[in-house]
């Protein structure tokens, strides 16, 4: 590096922009009078070149720049690492070639309002992300700008210090990502921005206006994408968008602690993110106890006989479903449907027509509760308006009467009876018109349905002419099967993880959600585990399109009741979504995907195979365990050598998390205090060998994973496989199989050569 012709501009860059990085900070934390001394001796030791002028104006104003605490605290921390690549580029139309340093976040010169570091996230960043050198266009604010990249250069800096760069062109290959490839992970995931991919670069800047769909195969970047993208998305609508509007969907709690390392490093902390089940409970607060979907799927792997339960898990999950819920849903409406009059003490207040309409049209955009509640107001505001009138109109009408029988009845004894009969009256109908007006509206408000959400969940299926009603296109057996079943939860105060879509979407038509819970724009990973029903009730109860959904159909073990392809969303849910596939896999090794791949070949989806970027490491290897009482030993063996390689990160895995725990006690006596068993409620701990069942590993990475097999054996069935390749996929570097025989994991269906 340092025979390199700009390795010294190179070096006074760096040290310049950390000396105005110093100076902003300095402004900030200290007065006016220390802050002139220590710019002076920051000035003075700068040995700059020709730039020196320029720089020691761009110096000088650094202190009068203002800053948010949080961009304070981001500023602090880039200093170690201020950007990471450059450009060298010229617009159309101008005839110098301007220098753009990128890096995490933006760094202005206040006076000249030029970029010192272009935050990766803008518009003239992508050029560096997208295309090779040479003829290049980006867009801003709807405008197309068309320039030339004559350089791109890419730096490793740590701790301040410039270690390396070097030029990227067609022939070089990406060193930077082979790098940060090769290194050993800790249970987290790492922002990635300095090493973006093309395709992948495709899917963070894809239409921020239109949902998008990302099929990706295992390790492609897809949660790591996912995340860029919303902190692509928080930057660039910033001025109309809050962090809070954003809702992160994740499929455990596991998941959402891994993931949350990363969202402080991108800036989207402030994000909510939660579960669907979470998300759920949060806004209907309906109170069950849920089955989740992993109980259901560790019953029908412990036990053969369970296929009736999946199959009303399908059903619950499936589009059919959704018109069931519509047929439902009609009947509700029917209900809602008033057209008494508005009736108080004998005078219309409102037309039954006119309430019908209300109903049915003018506020038809509302859910039914709160149009109910619209009515409500109006006819108490009639209420109001029309009672003085009343009141009028009936005294008018007695003192008409008094009148006539003051001056028409002659007899002195009957005009006394008659007027004091009539003012008798008079008191009582204006006492009459008094009452009724003020428990009017209440009793005509009991015409329509008072219901709580969750006793139309269980009437769904409780009372015979709904139930009847609604799946009358399904068939006997499959319509009794599920009333069956479902009875039999709702007496236990229990409904399955599929009922939480019908939860959701009836809330969403009954109730409506709160504004406070609402989200404009939903990222939803491992989407392939979502049924259909969830992200109908999703988008019917959040309102909106802004959907970011990434998954992969191969790693789809739910599938009984999770997505069979994207097209169903594609075609019946979403407004032309855009839909990207991400191919290649940068997580594992060649040698790992190769044997991976060879099990998704078997699989039913025909998905293409995960291209591995080139990083070769050690073949997977098979350890038997027959008549050996002494493999924990041996395995604890391994681990330690791995440990002394280097290696961070350790997973068992086993097929069910019953498994897990017999695996457990043939290795806690080796291990003592340095592993433990990880089920939906533990949480990971650091420095310690974990032992998880597959269901739990999907979306997870661990440097080396050990794959473990005693008494559950995979079989070649979809769920099985499915099961494997996401087992398979999770390690950065080693891949261990311990087991009985090489069909344990179907190894036999496998190339032995790709295998030790
Ligand atoms: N462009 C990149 N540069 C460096 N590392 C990358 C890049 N893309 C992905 N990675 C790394 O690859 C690994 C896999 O990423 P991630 O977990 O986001 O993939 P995924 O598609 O969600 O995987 P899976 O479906 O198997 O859970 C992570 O360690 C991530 O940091």
């Amino acid at each position: 590096m340092k025979n390199h012709p700009d390795y010294l501009e190179e070096e006074e860059r760096l040290r310049f922009t950390k000396a105005y990085m110093d100076s902003v900070i300095a402004a900030q934390e200290t007065d006016q009078e220390t802050l002139k001394k220590r710019q002076e001796s920051t000035v003075a030791s700068l040995d700059f070149k020709d730039s020196s002028l320029k720089y020691q104006d761009m110096l000088n104003h650094a202190n009068f720049m203002q800053m948010s605490r949080e961009q304070l605290k981001n500023l602090k921390r880039l200093r170690k690492k201020p950007y990471f690549a450059r450009i060298n580029y010229q617009r159309k139309e101008k005839a110098e070639e301007e220098i753009f340093y990128i890096g995490k976040v933006s760094l202005f010169d206040r006076e000249t309002q030029q970029p010192i570091i272009l935050d990766w996230r803008s518009p003239l960043a992508n050029v560096y992300y997208e295309g090779r050198l040479g003829e290049v266009s980006y867009e801003a604010h709807g405008e197309t700008y068309e320039g030339h990249v004559s350089l791109k250069r890419q730096y490793s800096i740590e701790g301040g210090e410039l270690l390396d760069f070097q030029d990227i062109d067609i022939t070089t290959k990406d060193d930077l990502l082979q790098s940060s490839l090769s290194q050993n992970a800790d249970h987290r995931l790492t922002e990635i921005v300095s090493t973006i991919q093309e395709e992948q670069n495709r899917v963070i800047r894809a239409d921020l206006r239109k949902p998008i769909i990302v099929q990706g195969a295992a390790g492609s970047g897809k949660t790591t994408i996912a995340l860029h993208r919303v902190s692509y998305f928080l930057y660039t609508l910033k001025d109309i968008f809050h962090p809070y509007e954003m809702l992160i969907l994740a499929p455990n709690r596991l998941f959402i602690d891994y993931m949350k390392e990363i969202l402080p490093e991108l800036g989207v902390d402030q994000s909510r993110s939660t579960t669907f089940a979470d998300f759920v409970q949060l806004v209907t607060e309906h109170g069950f106890d849920v089955q989740t979907q992993h109980e259901t799927l560790m019953n029908a792997l412990e036990t053969q006989e369970n296929q009736k339960v999946l199959n009303i898990a399908e059903l619950k999950g499936s589009p059919q479903f959704e018109n069931i819920l519509e047929r439902y849903i009609y009947e509700i409406k029917k209900e809602f449907i008033v057209e008494d009059d508005f009736m108080v003490a004998g005078f219309r207040i409102v037309n039954g027509k006119r309430i019908k309409q209300m109903f049915l049209e003018d506020y038809a955009y509302l859910p039914y509760y709160k149009r109910k509640e619209k009515i409500r107001q109006i006819l108490m505001s009639d209420m109001r308006r029309k009672k003085k009138v009343m009141l009028d109109k009936m005294k008018k009408r007695y003192d008409d009467e008094l009148d006539k029988a003051m001056y028409g009845i002659k007899d002195p004894d009957k005009r006394k009876r008659r007027v004091s009969f009539l003012l008798d009256q008079k008191e009582s109908k204006l006492k009459e018109i008094e009452t009724e007006s003020k428990k009017g509206v209440r009793t005509y408000m009991k015409k329509f349905p008072n219901r709580s959400l969750n006793s139309y969940f269980k009437r769904l299926y409780q009372e015979d002419d709904t139930f009847y009603h609604a799946f009358e296109k399904v068939s006997e057996r499959e319509r009794e099967s599920i009333r069956k079943h479902s009875l039999h939860q709702i007496r236990k105060k229990k409904v399955d993880a599929e009922d939480l879509a019908t939860v959701l979407y009836l809330q969403a038509v009954l109730y409506g959600v709160e504004k406070d819970y609402k989200a404009k724009k939903v990222v939803i990973d491992e989407a392939q585990d979502y049924s259909y029903m969830e992200f109908v009730s999703l988008k019917r109860s959040l309102n909106t399109e802004l959907f970011t959904i990434v998954g992969d159909l191969a790693q789809g073990i739910y599938r009984y009741r999770g997505l069979k392809h994207w097209q169903s969303l594609i075609d019946h849910v979403f407004k032309a979504p855009n839909y990207l596939t991400l191919q290649k896999t940068y997580r594992t090794t060649i040698d790992i995907m190769s044997v991976a791949n060879q099990i998704l070949s078997y699989m039913e989806d025909d998905l293409p195979q995960a291209e591995p970027v080139v990083r070769r490491g050690e073949k997977p290897s098979f350890h038997s365990l027959k008549d050996d009482a002494n493999w924990g030993k041996r395995l604890y063996h391994q681990y330690t050598q791995l440990k002394e390689e280097g290696f961070k990160s350790f997973v068992i895995v086993g097929k069910t998390l019953h498994e897990c725990y017999t695996i457990y006690n043939e290795l806690e006596p080796h291990f003592s205090q340095d592993i433990q068993v990880i089920d939906d409620h533990e949480d990971m701990e650091k420095n310690k060998a974990v032992i998880l069942p597959v269901y739990l590993s999907k979306g997870l990475e661990f440097d080396c994973v050990f794959l473990v097999g005693l008494d559950d054996q995979y079989h070649q069935n979809e769920l099985d496989m499915k099961l494997l390749y996401v087992a398979m996929t999770r390690p950065l570097h080693r891949l261990y199989f311990w087991g009985e025989s090489h069909s344990t994991f179907l190894l036999d269906l496998v190339n032995p050569e790709t295998i030790n």
